[in-house]
């Protein structure tokens, strides 16, 4: 189970830049859910996947993974438990180390074994096979640069480098974005197979309210840094794109949702 209670994230206090991201959001996430996170811009959707990554310290509330309070310990030490896939495919690998150079680190993430000990040995092996059951080709390259590769490839093997330290919690930030309509298809149904496989529990941020409804068991709406819908089971079965604006309109005392808030495919 994740929990974030009564969460507050403020930016800049005391000056006039000063931002209220969060504000008092409260979300528990059984354990092996899959919860898609929709809301316009600036509703607070990447502070929170910042504050369960522990990139942003909350001001005020708390955080706890599988009943360990989380809230104050440091991103390093966290990283055994959550891993992070962004919406550039430039952030979460380094192109000026190799597919197993990125892979070593990735599985090293988060434990006091060291890179040398990930690189060399037999770990090389299961690289090479995770990396083939992507089925692109990239087992062949495993020497290559990763700036030599598009920027679908890089996601796909952002994902597989996801799932290698054994964290239980996944973290995806519009991680689809920036890809073409047929590599977003194909990043999201290795998306859902690697969040089967190794039951994680997972949240995507998403401004696609298609892609929110047809992943995931569960749909939250952030507004103003807190959560203002969250349609689960029956309810969100055969809800359509309208319904939620609907709802969002409704949850909102008849304000509507801006167009280019949202993507409705
Ligand atoms: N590091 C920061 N310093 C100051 N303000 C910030 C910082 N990070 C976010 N904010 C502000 O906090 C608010 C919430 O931002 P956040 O990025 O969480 O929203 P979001 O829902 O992810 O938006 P988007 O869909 O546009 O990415 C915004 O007003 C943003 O400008």
């Amino acid at each position: 189970m994740i929990e974030l209670s009564n969460l507050s994230v403020v930016f800049g206090r005391g000056t006039p830049l000063e931002k209220q991201a969060l504000s008092g959001l409260d979300l528990a996430i059984e354990t092996g859910s899959f919860v898609t996170v929709i809301g316009s811009n600036g509703a607070g959707k990447s502070t929170m996947l910042g504050v369960l990554a522990g990139d942003v310290i909350p001001t005020s509330g708390r955080v706890s993974i599988g009943g360990r309070d989380v809230t104050r310990i440091t991103t390093a030490e966290r990283a055994k438990y959550v891993a992070r896939v962004f919406q550039d495919p430039l952030t979460g690998s380094c192109g000026a180390l190799t597919i197993q150079e990125n892979l070593a680190l990735a599985a090293a993430r988060g434990s006091r074994r060291g890179f040398g000990l990930a690189i060399g040995g037999n770990r090389r092996d299961e690289f090479r096979s995770r990396v083939a059951e992507l089925k692109l080709g990239l087992e062949n390259r495993m020497d290559d640069r990763m700036d030599l590769l598009s920027g679908g490839q890089r996601q796909a093997l952002s994902l597989v480098m996801a799932t290698l330290a054994g964290s239980e919690v996944l973290l995806l930030d519009e991680h689809t974005a920036a890809l073409d309509p047929g590599m977003a298809e194909f990043v999201m149904e290795l998306t859902q197979s690697l969040v089967e496989k190794h039951k994680l529990t997972t949240l995507m941020v998403t401004h696609s309210m298609r892609q929110a409804l047809d992943y995931g068991t569960r749909t939250v709406m952030l507004h103003g840094g807190k959560v203002i819908l969250d349609v689960v089971g029956d309810n969100r079965k055969n809800l359509t794109i309208e319904d939620l604006i609907e709802m969002f309109r409704k949850a909102r005392g008849g304000q509507t949702l801006d167009d280019d808030a949202l993507l409705v495919s």
